[in-house]
């Protein structure tokens, strides 16, 4: 594309990218200056141009010009970058039915559901914590919500390769960093909202006036779904912008879910919508993915698909890896691994743990916390956990520069009561702990990781077999005793 296609009287040069970061930057590519947490991009012009960057786009004075090099000067480059991106990549959102979640917990789970009931009328595609996944094409991601270039690109080849609608995950660091800001919306879905990352946003009031941008900036005629049950729902929906329909349990809402019939295998319950009833049975286990389950109903129902049709396919809801996933190898105790790693997130998977063991049957509970994250939540995990464990295993989470027994102890300062807690750093081995002491009817919860197979050290980022792998594999070799196919 030309710069005079992007910027009035600029010159006629082509321009064959946009790069916000100086060192992917390719020959005749455009780069934005963008003001960081750790560093600011105008730093970076010198370098920029080195690798062919020949427009610059910056908001700061520059104190020396380079030869046969474009800049120009915006208000506000994050502003500026999204404008353009919307321009380079020719609108991509506009041409798709665009389903943004956001909230502390659940959004993968959401996002999932509505990749997954969505196919069955039209290719959707999905961008979240767990893959980039349209058509034929899956991908690792690097975050949640892809920074702002590369999201809008990909929704191009989404486009470009016929998905219709998107599920996209968005995180409050991506709604705070303006990664979604060239995104137009459809349906904007609300979960809940409880602690967490404050060490990114600092206060609980920022944490959920970011998340609160979603539905705020929302065109006139975009739908929020929202969690009527939730706390903050009032407050939430007092700032929405356009239409706002809302789902729930426990108070009076356009997707009312009632009489709920829960088990370790299936789920059931009484949906009413607009004075009609429907049956419900979902192979979605746990009161937390009724809710879930809600969101994603009300969400594809509001963006014009028949209720009827849409319940034709929520009783085969395809498993979210490291969501709830349960191991069954055979041995006669539960095993669970789950991604829970906020203390709502945990409290929600202990009351289900709860609810399928046998009052005189234990729970196992293996977990740490992230190093060099939200430092606040590690007693809590610990009081939370010994409310309802009966043996806590501590272990290794993404402990980065941190010292994994350091973090053990501010969990187990939080324990209270007669929960027995015990440290074993190598996860694999607090896992093993947890399986062979497991006895008959009990529950094993292996949670904070899901289905991640990396583990963030001192060193970076390096593999780790996975909580699922791992499970299955210390059941059969130690546990049953038999070899591995
Ligand atoms: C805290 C955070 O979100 N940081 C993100 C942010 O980094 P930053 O503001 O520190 O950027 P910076 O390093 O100061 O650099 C400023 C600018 O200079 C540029 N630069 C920098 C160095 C250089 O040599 N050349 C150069 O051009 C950078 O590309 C950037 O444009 O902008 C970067 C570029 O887009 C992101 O990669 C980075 O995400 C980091 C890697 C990250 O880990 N983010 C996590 C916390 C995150 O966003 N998580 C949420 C989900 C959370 C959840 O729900 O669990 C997510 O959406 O993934
Ligand atoms: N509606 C919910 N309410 C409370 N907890 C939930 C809910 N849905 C899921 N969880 C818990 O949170 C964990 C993470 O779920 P999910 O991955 O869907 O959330 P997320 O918001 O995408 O999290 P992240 O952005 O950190 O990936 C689950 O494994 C489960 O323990």
């Amino acid at each position: 594309m030309k710069l005079s296609e992007i910027f009035k009287d600029a010159p006629d040069i082509e321009v064959s990218g946009l790069y916000t970061d100086s060192r992917s930057v390719k020959e005749n590519g455009m780069f934005f200056c963008l003001d960081g947490i750790m560093t600011n991009g105008h730093k970076f012009i010198k370098q920029a141009v080195k690798k062919g960057a020949k427009t610059i786009v910056h908001s700061e004075d520059i104190k020396t010009f380079l030869d046969d090099v474009v800049y120009i000067k915006v208000e506000n480059v994050d502003t500026a970058l999204n404008q353009v991106i919307n321009k380079f990549y020719h609108y991509p959102s506009e041409e798709l039915k665009v389903f943004g979640v956001t909230g502390t917990n659940g959004k993968s789970t959401v996002t999932n559901i509505i990749k997954d009931i969505y196919d069955h009328f039209a290719p959707c595609g999905y961008i979240g914590t767990i893959s980039i996944e349209y058509k034929n094409v899956k991908m690792q991601p690097n975050l949640t919500t892809p920074d702002a270039i590369f999201l809008n690109r990909t929704l191009r080849d989404m486009v470009d390769d016929g998905v219709k609608a998107v599920a996209l995950e968005v995180s409050s660091h991506g709604l705070e960093q303006h990664r979604v800001d060239a995104i137009d919306f459809d349906i904007a879905v609300f979960t809940n909202f409880t602690y967490d990352h404050l060490d990114f946003h600092g206060t609980i009031e920022n944490y959920f006036h970011a998340k609160s941008k979603l539905f705020s900036n929302l065109k006139e005629d975009g739908i929020s779904v929202l969690n009527v049950d939730d706390p903050k729902y009032t407050e939430l929906a007092n700032v929405c912008h356009g239409k706002v329909v809302t789902y729930g349990i426990h108070h009076e809402c356009d997707y009312l879910a009632k009489n709920l019939h829960l088990s370790m295998k299936e789920s059931s319950f009484t949906l009413v919508h607009k004075d009609k009833v429907y049956p419900v049975t979902t192979n979605l286990v746990a009161e937390y993915n009724i809710y879930n389950l809600l969101a994603a109903i009300a969400a594809i129902v509001e963006s014009g698909i028949e209720i009827e049709e849409v319940l034709k396919y929520v009783g085969t809801i395809d498993q979210i890896e490291g969501r709830l996933e349960i191991i069954d190898e055979g041995q006669p105790f539960n095993v669970i691994v789950d991604f829970a790693h906020t203390p709502d997130g945990l409290e929600k998977i202990f009351q289900f743990a709860t609810s399928i063991t046998p009052e005189d049957s234990s729970i196992i509970a293996v977990f740490g916390s992230a190093g060099r994250r939200d430092v606040d939540k590690r007693k809590v995990f610990g009081e939370v956990a010994s409310k309802f464990c009966d043996t806590i295993i501590l272990t290794e989470d993404d402990p980065r520069d941190e010292d994994p027994r350091e973090i053990a102890n501010q969990i187990k300062s939080g324990i209270q009561g007669d929960a027995r807690s015990i440290y074993i750093e190598d996860r694999y081995g607090a896992i093993r702990q947890a399986i062979e002491q497991a006895n008959p009817n009990d529950t094993v919860l292996v949670l904070g990781k899901g289905d991640e197979v990396f583990m963030y050290r001192e060193e970076g980022r390096s593999p780790w077999v996975g909580d699922h792998n791992a499970a299955r594999e210390i059941i059969r070799r130690y546990y049953l005793g038999s070899s591995i196919s």
